[in-house]
Parts: structure tokens; C-alpha cells; sequence
């Protein structure tokens, strides 16, 4: 069955939805593996608003309710057995290396393996997804663990210490011989360093050298920016909404969003990933996809012990306005960041790689499946209990 017949939500929700799946879609390319993925077809071209589409099952109305309309692509797909068995195999692989002991219910409440089945419909294989799960849920618990979740024994004292250790366990230390059985032992006596390994080692399974490089380097990034809100958070600093913003595009979904050819079973080549216009293309996306989590995790942060720290609260405080003011505004950036995503990614296509191509598509796709997840995951649900 193609991925367009198993869609449920075939459409997006503004004017030039389709125009930009056209876009980035662009012509057949018979060089580059398409393992059935396809941008929704269809009408396009301006004056095909009246195709609006609404979303996959939202299972938790409690934060979409207080969400307004985002600009953003509908989820390519909806496949709920692939969903459930990758999550099945990822909450199974955190409860063998004890990860989130004691706290499985709410991780498989969470369905992480919806996300991935929403945000990589360029795969059908379950193992595939469930590699690119197993690092997701290992940075998810390096940021529970060690940054802001006081009940896992987070302290920001100890932030980057443990950010340092932990990076070992994605991109080895090669200390002299003497040194590295203590190093070692440490990989092996965190969860969260056992899980960023483990997890890591499982994607190398289809990532080519390029690509984990790159993905080591996207988690450096990652853990800069969890390093950047352990300095507010132990200040006790709100920060700046220029600042803010710009830790967003740091602490952020890049290093999920990297993977997407290593998930999809091809490989951009390092050129074009570095390429600065493509870095600008994709950053954008990837600060628009945290921004969602923003918004949907608001309620989730007021029930939490810690200072919280999102856009909407950023900009409530710098521009002293009310809360829902703040969340408009907070919804006009990130609409800008998808407007611009859209507008240069759909430029880059018509002139880059048919890797390039399917890439930016794929990260298009990731925008909508990560959407649809934030508004139907218990985690974020008003009323529900969260995996933190
Ligand atoms: C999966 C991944 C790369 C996560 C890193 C960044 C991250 C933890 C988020 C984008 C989520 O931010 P936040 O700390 O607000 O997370 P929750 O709202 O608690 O899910």
C-alpha cells in the first residue's frame, strides 16, 4: 500500500501547503532509493486553500485545546500498528538497560514510538524507527535527568559535569590505556550514558561515518544549549527573547531532525548538509519544531517545581504582556520560521541533489509528525501525568 493511500490526514492547512510538498517533491528520481515516500499530491498552486486538512487523532485534547492554529504540515501518515510495535521495542529497551525506572507507564503513555512512525514516513521498517527512538528518548532523559527534572535528581551543579561524561558515551573518549577502565565504568553506571550509547550504536547500523559525525556534532550542540538553561536556571535569570530564541535553534530537535536520511535509507552528502544555506533552511525548521514544544508543554511546566522556561513565558516577561498575547505572539515566530523553512527549502530543490530534495522534504514531513504527536501525547496533556 503507498504511503498516500494509509494517509488519514492527506492535506495541510495553509493556502501553500501543497504548492511547497510540489515544491520540495519535485520531479521523479530514479538515482535516489523513495522507499514509498510521497508529499501529499493533489491540487496545488495558489487558490487551493479550500483544501483544508485536519490533523491524525489527537488522543489528549487537554494541550491542543489551548493551542492556536500553527502553520505547519499535516503528519504524512498514520500507521498506529507500526506506531505500537516500535514503541512496544523502545519502552522494552529502556526497561532492559533501566532507563526511567519506575516511570515506564508515563513513557509509553507518551508513545515516542508515534512520533517516530508521524515524523519519518519515509520508512515502513520498525527497526529503523526504533534506532532513531532509542537516541530521541536517550537526549529526552539526558535533559530529564540532569537538567530540569528536580524528581530524577536533576541540579544544575552537577549539569556540566554530567553533560561531559555523557558525551563520551555518544562519541567515545580514547583516553590513554590506564584510564580506560574507569571511563568505562562510567558509561555503564548512568542510564542516561548507558542509553545515549546504546542507542547511538544502534543507529550506526544505518548511519555511514558522514552521518554520525554529523549527529555527534548536532549532540554537542544539544548539550551546549542544556548547559545554556542550567546557567539561567541556577541565576535564576529569565533570559532575552532574541536569546531565548537563539537557544531554541540549539537546545532543540536538530539532532532528531539530523537523522532523517539515515532513517529513510539514503545519505545527504556532507557538502549540502553544511552547505550554510541549507544549515539556515534546516535550523529554522528545527527551532520551529522545539517551538511547538513549547507551546504544547506550557501546561505540562506549570505543574513542575522549576522555573519553567518556553517562549510564551520568555516573551511575557520581556513584553509584559498576558499570557495568551504571549502565546499569539509565540505562534507569529515560529509561523515565520515555517514560512521561511517552506519558502528556502522549495528554492534549494529545485537546484540541489535529489538527496538535497528528498532530505528537505523529509525534514518538512518530521514538522508535521512532530506537531501531531505534541497535540495527542499523554505527556503533554493538561490533565495527564507526563514522563518528568
Ligand atoms: C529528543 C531531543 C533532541 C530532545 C532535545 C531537546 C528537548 C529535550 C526538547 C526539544 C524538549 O524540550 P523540553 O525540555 O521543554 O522537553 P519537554 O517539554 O519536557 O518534553
Amino acid at each position: 500500500m503507498s504511503l498516500l493511500t494509509r494517509m488519514t490526514a492527506p492535506a495541510a492547512r495553509h493556502d501553500v501547503a501543497r504548492l511547497v510538498a510540489t515544491l520540495l517533491a519535485g520531479p521523479p528520481q530514479p538515482d535516489v532509493r523513495r522507499k514509498g515516500f510521497a508529499l501529499p499530491t493533489g491540487p496545488t498552486g495558489l487558490g487551493t486553500s479550500a483544501a483544508r486538512i485536519t490533523p491524525p487523532r489527537d488522543k489528549a485534547a487537554g494541550a491542543a485545546a489551548t493551542v492556536p492554529d500553527l502553520h505547519c504540515p499535516p503528519a504524512l501518515r498514520d500507521d498506529p500498528a507500526l506506531a505500537e510495535e516500535v514503541n512496544a521495542r523502545l519502552v522494552a529497551w529502556a526497561e532492559e538497560i533501566g532507563l526511567y525506572a519506575g516511570r515506564l507507564d508515563r513513557v509509553r503513555a507518551a508513545d515516542f514510538g508515534r512520533l517516530m512512525m508521524l515524523a519519518h514516513p519515509d520508512t515502513d521498517e520498525p527497526d529503523r524507527l526504533l534506532a532513531a527512538g532509542k537516541c530521541a528518548l536517550a537526549e529526552w532523559a539526558t535533559d530529564d535527568y540532569y537538567c530540569d527534572d528536580e524528581t530524577m535528581g536533576s541540579a544544575p551543579a552537577l549539569l556540566g559535569a554530567q553533560l561531559g561524561v555523557a558525551y563520551a558515551a555518544v562519541d567515545p573518549a580514547h583516553p590513554p590505556l590506564r584510564h580506560a577502565p574507569a571511563v568505562e565504568r562510567a558509561m555503564q553506571d548512568d542510564p542516561v550514558r548507558v542509553a545515549l550509547r546504546s542507542g547511538f550504536a544502534h543507529l550506526a547500523r544505518y548511519a555511514d561515518a558522514s552521518q554520525l559525525a554529523r549527529l555527534h556534532h548536532e549532540v554537542a550542540v544539544l548539550f551546549v544549549g542544556y548547559g545554556q538553561e542550567g546557567s539561567w536556571r541556577s541565576q535564576g535569570r529569565m533570559p532575552a527573547v532574541w536569546e531565548y530564541l537563539a537557544h531554541r535553534q540549539i537546545n532543540s530537535f536538530l539532532p532528531c531532525i539530523a537523522m532523517t536520511d539515515a532513517v529513510g535509507g539514503y545519505a545527504l552528502p556532507h557538502a549540502e548538509y553544511a552547505d550554510p544555506r541549507v544549515r539556515r533552511a534546516v535550523t529554522m525548521a528545527s527551532t520551529a519544531a522545539t517551538l511547538v514544544n513549547d507551546l504544547y508543554s506550557m501546561a505540562k511546566e506549570h505543574r513542575s517545581e522549576s522555573v519553567e522556561f518556553n517562549l510564551p513565558t520568555v516573551i511575557a516577561a520581556e513584553e509584559r504582556c498576558s499570557p495568551r498575547e504571549a502565546v499569539e505572539r509565540s505562534v507569529a515566530v515560529h509561523d515565520e520560521l515555517v514560512r521561511t523553512f517552506e519558502a528556502e527549502a522549495a528554492a534549494l530543490s529545485l537546484t540541489g541533489s535529489p538527496q538535497l530534495r528528498r532530505f528537505l522534504a523529509g525534514v518538512w514531513a518530521w514538522l508535521g509528525g512532530n506537531r501531531a504527536w505534541h497535540s495527542g501525547s499523554p505527556r503533554y496533556a493538561a490533565a495527564s501525568p507526563s514522563t518528568s
